[in-house]
């Protein structure tokens, strides 16, 4: 067994199908949820997303690893709250879109033989709430890591091995490298759909083009009914990193209009051509699987 009790603060989407794949698997024998939310705290105990709901200090007693599911900007907050009642040999993970500078700060604050490891599933939904968690969201899944140089290697390898039971891939990178690789491959197409439903909502003609709306449309499109207060969170955080993405968005954009208004064909077939070859590389159908290549 890898871990005895796992402690989840934050039983939303993300917390709540951890929570699931761990009970309902039997990979770890008790899971206990913490959320300020009652309502979605006790739909998580009904649902069997975790055993138990509890306080922060009723909860790490005994826990040995500590799971930070909670919206970004309140993740140093609860590991402070945490501290007085972790115990030596516990890890401490999170799941947040952003790493920015909650890694460094996470191993300042722990004290020597409390381990902290940033993680970030690369899986989700545009739902929030344990009533939209899936126990197999994280099949398949890229699960990043971003250990440092004061990683304690065991732990990194407990953790590891946890990612697997739940059929997904850990893969360690940098945290900077992943704020980086992130705001390209996540959080620039979370936005671009953002800006192309606005598009449509600022038109004259919006009850027209809704009407009209096919696979394209809804296909490229289905992140935008996502949680705006997360996504502020996200894009926020990660300013820097995002306004270089969108930078090199425009490039592209901008070639593809040049393309259009000089009536070039070879570019705009070399522009269309480039993105076929590799979007047909993806996976087919599953949205966020690794392995069924
Ligand atoms: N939604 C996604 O697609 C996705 C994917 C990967 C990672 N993430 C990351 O996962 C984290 C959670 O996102 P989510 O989609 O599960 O959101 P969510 O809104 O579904 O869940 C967040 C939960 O945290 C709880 N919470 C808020 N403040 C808290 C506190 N102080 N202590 C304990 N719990 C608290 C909320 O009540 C809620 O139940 C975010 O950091 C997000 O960046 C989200
Ligand atoms: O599939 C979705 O709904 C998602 O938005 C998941 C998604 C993404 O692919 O960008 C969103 C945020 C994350 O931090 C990781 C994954």
């Amino acid at each position: 067994m890898l871990f005895k009790k796992v402690v989840i603060a934050g039983v939303g989407l993300i917390g709540g199908s951890l929570g699931l794949a761990l009970c309902k698997r039997n990979i770890v024998p008790q899971v206990v949820g913490v959320d300020p939310d009652q309502d979605n705290l006790e739909l998580a105990v009904q649902l069997g997303a975790v055993h138990q709901g509890a306080t922060l200090a009723e909860a790490l007693t005994g826990a040995d690893l500590f799971i930070i599911a909670t919206p970004i900007g309140v993740s140093l907050g609860v590991l402070e709250m945490a501290l007085p009642y972790l115990q030596q040999g516990t890890i401490v993970t999170d799941v947040g879109s952003v790493k920015g500078r909650l890694v460094e700060r996470a191993e300042a604050m722990l004290p020597a033989g409390i381990h902290f490891i940033g993680g970030h599933p690369m899986a989700g939904l545009e739902v929030a709430g344990v009533s939209g968690a899936r126990e197999d969201l994280f099949e398949g899944a890229c699960y990043l890591l971003t250990p440092t140089e004061k990683t304690e290697p065991a732990a990194l390898i407990r953790l590891r091995g946890l990612i697997e039971c739940l059929g997904a891939t850990p893969m360690e990178l940098d945290y900077r490298e992943h704020d980086e690789a992130v705001a390209v491959i996540s959080h620039l197409p979370h936005l671009l759909s953002a800006a192309l439903v606005n598009t449509v909502s600022y038109d004259a003609k919006e009850q027209l083009l809704l009407t009209l709306a096919a696979g394209g449309f809804r296909d490229t499109t289905r992140i935008a009914a996502s949680n705006p207060l997360m996504w502020r969170d996200i894009l926020l955080t990660n300013r820097s990193m995002v306004l270089a993405a969108i930078n090199k968005f425009r490039v592209q954009l901008d070639k593809i209009e040049q393309s259009i208004e000089q009536f070039d064909p070879d570019i705009l077939v070399d522009a269309l051509t480039r993105a076929q070859n590799l979007r047909s590389t993806l996976p087919e159908n599953r949205k966020y699987r690794l392995r069924d290549k």
